[in-house]
């Protein structure tokens, strides 16, 4: 928040104080020990701690955890807010009472951006989320569906190895922030789309927009009074942001539709054909959904897999590839491993990975220190409950934030905050959601559907980038100068795009 929108805060605040009096000495507060909220700081009046977030919350939000502890109680104007800061605290929210969290609250983003909840991330808790999540998993997620588009992500991956073979030739310095986040919009759009569509760079832009939105603290939907103000800009970025993608996902529509007009046989059907045929079919497995599903429903389903699978493998390949930068003996590790498991091949393939134990590690540990989602997507409670002995009201929003938890060092040690793929060696802590102090891809109900794609891309791109190239910083950088800053959104990536020089390991 900044300075100007803080000041006109506390006008407002000051204008509305008599009347905040007023409703204190009409409806005083009973005080019952069993309505104990957790520990928290005192907030202000209409803002509660809105203020007190700052530019990067999930930094912002350890801070105070580590004063008040794992379950953290704080005020975001009307809304009640729960922090969980810790294993033990994230299990009994995401696994013991996972039925009561397992809601998303009602967000500005979701209403305008998101097609009014229509797809799956911001979609409450109930029967229309459980078709859309089944439909998902069944027939664009499962691991047969997504080892069918191989092919697909190798030639686009050999592509941008043949790219870098130039640049490393003429010795040139190489965004590698920009072709990693180039490689997976194109890995993606030809598993979504069949095609790389003629809007992609237009795209990156707009989901980059989309995680600053989707991660903001905006006042409209902590005090709704202010909203109409919006004083942080918010709904005007929502509603530009809105129209931009709107306009992409039709074209993309439009064009399978027309294909499928004209008779044009794909042996190979891409996710939106998939989509298009459950609204055709008449007889349909998902025929409750189908019996709803429009060509919003369809729009609000295609957005959350290009966001979902586009965002955050981009930005785990960013910050891995910058640790092992920082980490010259881990990549070296990690290089001979490979070469060791693929021997003389030049391509890693996917049938690799599950044979490279250290690139597992190495893979863990960075999404442990820069997990894409560091706060997770929040999540509602939907019912009144006692956790650890603390009043949790319903409507209660959830941050569970992982990122926090990695820089414990009661959970990782005083090496906590160092890159230490070996922390992983014999210990059988896996990622995907039953070890609790390891949640990149969150856990329970509402865990992440597109993990295994998403440790397909970015397994296989660190694994391929690592084995053709070594990889120097510019201008006789020092590894230990390479800067590590955050730029926050529901996506946490690098403040500054990652810039290094490839050599070719095999010319
Ligand atoms: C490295 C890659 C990825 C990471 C780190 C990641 C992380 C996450 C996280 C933290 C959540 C929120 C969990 C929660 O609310 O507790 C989530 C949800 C979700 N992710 Fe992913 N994800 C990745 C890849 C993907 C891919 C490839 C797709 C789809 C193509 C995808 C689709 C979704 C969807 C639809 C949800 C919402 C699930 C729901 O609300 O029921 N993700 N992801």
């Amino acid at each position: 928040m900044s300075l100007t929108e803080f000041a006109v805060l506390l006008v407002l605040i000051a204008a509305f104080w008599p009347f905040l009096r007023l409703c204190k000495t009409i409806f005083p507060k009973t005080s019952d020990s069993h309505q104990k909220p957790p520990p928290g700081p005192s907030g202000l009046p209409v803002i509660g701690h809105l203020h007190m977030l700052g530019k990067l919350p999930h930094q912002t939000l350890y801070k105070l955890s580590q004063k008040y502890g794992p379950i953290m109680s704080l005020r975001l104007g009307s809304v009640p807010t729960i922090v969980v800061t810790s294993p033990g605290a994230a299990e009994l929210f995401l696994r013991t009472h996972d039925a009561v969290f397992a809601s998303r609250p009602k967000m500005q983003v979701a209403e305008n951006l998101w097609y009014g909840s229509k797809g799956m991330i911001f979609t409450e808790y109930g029967a229309y989320w459980r078709n859309v999540r089944k439909f998902c998993t069944l027939e664009l997620l499962s691991a047969s569906k997504i080892d069918s588009f191989a092919g697909r992500r190798r030639k686009e991956l050999g592509m941008l190895v043949e790219s870098l073979r130039k640049s490393a030739g003429a010795g040139e310095v190489v965004d590698v922030s920009e072709k990693v986040a180039h490689l997976t919009v194109d890995m993606t759009c030809k598993m979504l789309f069949g095609e790389i569509i003629k809007d992609k760079c237009e795209l990156n832009e707009i989901i980059h927009e989309m995680a600053e939105i989707m991660g903001a603290f905006n006042i409209a939907d902590y005090v709704p009074l202010l909203g109409a103000l919006d004083l942080q800009g918010w709904t005007r970025r929502i509603r530009a942001a809105s129209k931009a993608v709107d306009r992409i996902l039709e074209n993309i529509i439009d064009d399978h539709e027309e294909d499928a007009s004209k008779g044009h046989n794909k042996p190979h059907g891409d996710f939106v054909d998939i989509i298009l045929s459950l609204k055709n079919s008449e007889r349909s497995t998902h025929e409750h959904l189908a019996q709803i599903v429009d060509r919003t429903n369809i729009k609000a389903i295609l957005l959350d897999m290009i966001f979902g699978s586009i965002d955050t493998s981009q930005i785990t390949i960013e910050w891995i590839m910058s640790e092992l930068m920082r980490n010259p003996r881990v990549m070296q590790h990690l290089q001979a491993e490979i070469r060791n498991v693929i021997s003389d091949c030049e391509f890693v393939e996917e049938s690799h990975l599950s044979k490279l134990t250290y690139l597992d590690m190495v893979v863990k540990e960075g999404m442990r220190l820069h997990p894409a989602g560091p706060l997770l997507v929040h999540h509602e409670s939907m019912e009144d409950i006692m956790i650890d002995g603390y009043h949790i009201p319903k409507q209660s929003r959830i941050i569970v934030n992982i990122w926090g938890m990695a820089r414990d060092p009661k959970i990782w040690s005083a090496n906590a905050e160092e890159f230490c793929p070996e922390r992983f060696m014999d210990s059988n802590i896996d990622l995907r959601g039953k070890n609790f102090e390891l949640i990149p891809f969150g856990s329970g109900r509402r865990v992440c559907p597109g993990m295994y794609l998403g440790l397909i891309n970015v397994k296989l791109v660190v694994a391929q980038l690592v084995h053709s190239f070594n990889w120097e910083l510019p201008s006789g950088m020092s590894p230990a100068e390479l800067d590590m800053d955050e730029m926050y959104g529901a996506t946490v990536p690098r403040a500054n795009h990652l810039l290094a020089v490839p050599t070719l390991r095999f010319p």
